[in-house]
């Protein structure tokens, strides 16, 4: 039950986090497993909190990510960090989680190997939440990557993306992978985020704005001030 003594950001992650077991609760009636992909960055951490608390089978579920970062899992900067310390805690520590890094020097040394470790998990995903950030990208999509156009339109299921704008090089599911899913959310916060989504919504240009890519998912928004 969502609690209006919370702030609206609270209230969004409560919701998204019984919107997210309720899909999964449906899934794992017709399916002995269900996965579900998340996103990273500062956006989802009371989600991750909310999502933690909800009654489910979590031995049933597989976690994993959009994309990450290509660092190692104690770095700050890493998804799987968070997810960890935020979602797989208390029951939901027996959810099975598979991160998206290796020990390989490069994303694109360990792009095959996490590609046969992310193919064991049972696709298609129950849901998908996205992030998006101020330019537009959303997963590791980003609008000035080498490996846009790639990303777009490969049926591959993972790959390797450097990003000028980006400190790290990085990994990330494709946006044939991510559309595979059975149902997409899109989880922002604050009012120049909420521009850059009208923006995107006012035009067709993936490669202007990657969320593009997504909005006719279709995509369920999440949004609070
Ligand atoms: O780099 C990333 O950023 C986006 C958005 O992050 P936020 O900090 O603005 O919430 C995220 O969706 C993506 O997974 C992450 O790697």
């Amino acid at each position: 039950m969502t609690n209006l003594a919370a702030g609206p950001r609270e209230q969004l992650a409560e919701q998204l986090a019984e919107a997210a077991a309720e899909a999964l609760r449906q899934d794992l009636s017709q399916n002995d497993r269900a996965l579900l992909v998340l996103s990273g960055g500062s956006t989802p951490v009371p989600f991750f909190q909310a999502l933690a608390r909800q009654e489910l089978p979590w031995e049933r579920v597989d976690v994993t990510l959009a994309d990450e970062r290509w660092v190692s899992e104690t770095d700050e900067a890493s998804n799987a960090r968070l997810v960890r310390r935020h979602l797989l805690q208390d029951q939901a520590a027996s959810a099975r989680f598979v991160s998206l890094t290796t020990d390989d020097e490069t994303p694109e040394q360990g792009v095959e190997a996490v590609t046969r470790r992310i193919e064991t998990l049972s696709w298609p995903a129950s849901l998908v939440v996205l992030g998006m950030g101020g330019d537009g990208h959303t997963a590791s999509l980003f609008p000035d990557s080498r490996e846009l156009e790639l990303g777009l339109t490969t049926d591959a299921p993972v790959l390797a993306t450097r990003t000028p704008s980006q400190p790290q090089a990085r990994i990330t599911l494709s946006a044939d992978r991510l559309h595979q899913a059975r149902r997409h959310v899109l989880h922002i916060i604050g009012d120049d985020k909420r521009s850059v989504l009208a923006r995107a919504l006012s035009g067709d240009d993936s490669r202007e704005l990657p969320i593009r890519a997504f909005l006719s998912c279709p995509l369920a928004v999440y949004w609070a001030p």
